[in-house]
């Protein structure tokens, strides 16, 4: 058996917890054979870690391994996408589709939120799991197709079954091996080895010091109970990196990025507040930051203009508009930019690659503020796909392709 401590440096998964050690264990044991394997355990505790070390120890491993999130793909595609169609099967289907289950042939496929599929899919599922056979939607004639399930489910499938949500038998079929992952709550000695991982990784990539958390802002941290466990921590290790100055983090800065474990998020500007200002006090904070990204931009734009040009007046006249949008009416007189006595001949070629990044910055600024809306969403409600859904006023499904989509 691979070495745990090498598999988790192959599949860069932290932590020393006992329970995340068995179901390493569990997954490489089971790994050869061809059992199907039902990883259950809260949202952001790592599931999709299992299904690639099954799939890579496997002799699957150099055939296809597809993941899918059967909450994100709509009701009345989802029996074509995993089974395919033939031409003409429905309006829109031009020509023949194979499915996930004939592409990954001799692989493996991760059926992510399995209790999501509606129930006719789950009578086409139970049928390739008795005996390999499948119909494209649309077709009459029977295929085969070798393929390895593995699935994952944050629900309780007993509750789904006995609510008729989800077929009892395909349940039996899909966990003959379970595997569960704990909660990060429950893997406390963890919890403080992942934010120090994250910081790292986060400091790397943003080019900056790691941050660090002081004594009582560990307890802070060990204290919390994570509804959104190993992604929730990431995030805040994200955000704390990013928006934070001083690297040292107390505990009552880090205080400001934690959600009450109700739910609710704590004000970060002013005091006593009641529960449904805080999206306005976020908001302001938010438009504060952005507005000053942008003011930073613009600076770094007009600082480029003036080494780059020895004429500043002309530089002044080109950037009427940005010097009027950054001093006001006030405009500095040229005198002023003067102060600044910039060399005329620094080396302005290598490494201005910000021009760029404020043409990045303006698009993005709006998808981090999606970004931002639907955590902070996710968040008040305590992790509740179903409640975020329609306090943002979208489907739960595209929820699901959102949180996918933006690693939240
Ligand atoms: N042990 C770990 N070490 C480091 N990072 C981890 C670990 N477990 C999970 N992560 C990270 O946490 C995030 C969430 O993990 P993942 O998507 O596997 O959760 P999940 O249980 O499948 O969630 P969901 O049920 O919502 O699909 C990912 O960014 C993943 O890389």
């Amino acid at each position: 058996m691979e070495d745990l401590q090498a598999l988790k440096q192959r599949f860069g998964i932290i932590g020393n917890d006992v329970h995340l050690n068995m179901a390493l264990e569990k997954a490489v044991r089971v790994a050869p054979t061809d059992i199907s394997v039902l990883v259950t355990g809260e949202s952001g505790v790592g599931k999709e870690n299992i299904p690639k070390i099954i799939h890579q120890l496997s002799h699957r491993k150099h055939a296809k391994y597809i993941a899918v999130n059967c909450g994100a793909i709509p009701e009345g595609t989802i029996d074509s996408e995993l089974f395919g169609h033939e031409k003409g099967a429905f309006t829109g289907a031009t020509q023949d589709r194979k499915g996930y289950f004939e592409v990954a042939d001799g692989g493996t496929i991760f059926l992510d939120e399995v209790g999501e599929l509606p129930l006719t899919t789950q009578v086409r599922l139970l049928r390739v799991l008795e005996n390999g056979e499948f119909i494209k939607v649309g077709s009459s004639i029977v295929q085969k197709t070798d393929v390895r399930i593995v699935a994952a489910t944050n629900v309780n499938m007993f509750q789904a079954i006995e609510k008729e949500r989800f077929r009892e038998d395909l349940y039996y079929r899909l966990s003959t091996v379970e595997i569960h992952l704990p909660a990060l709550r429950e893997r406390n000695q963890d919890i403080h080895l992942l934010f120090r991982k994250f910081a790292s990784d986060f400091a790397q990539k943003y080019r900056m010091p790691a941050v660090r958390l002081e004594d009582d802002a560990v307890q802070v941290l060990l204290n919390y109970r994570f509804p959104g466990n190993i992604r929730q921590l990431k995030n805040l290790a994200e955000q704390i990196s990013v928006i934070e100055e001083s690297r040292n983090i107390s505990a009552s800065k880090l205080q400001l990025y934690l959600p009450d474990n109700k739910g609710n998020l704590p004000a970060i500007i002013g005091g006593s507040k009641k529960e449904n200002d805080f999206s306005n006090e976020r908001d302001i904070m938010y438009k504060i930051l952005f507005d000053m990204r942008n003011d930073i931009n613009d600076l770094k734009k007009l600082t480029l203009d003036l080494l780059n040009n020895e004429n500043i007046e002309e530089v002044q006249q080109e950037n009427h508009q940005l010097i009027e949008k950054i001093y006001g009416n006030k405009e500095p007189k040229s005198s002023n930019i003067e102060v600044l006595n910039i060399p005329q001949k620094v080396a302005v070629e290598k490494n201005y690659d910000f021009i760029e990044t404020i043409e990045e910055d303006e698009s993005l600024s709006l998808q981090d503020k999606e970004i931002e809306m639907i955590k902070r969403s996710l968040e008040k409600n305590n992790n509740k796909r179903k409640l975020a859904a329609k306090e943002l006023g979208i489907s739960e499904r595209t929820l699901y392709r959102k949180i996918k989509q933006y690693d939240l």
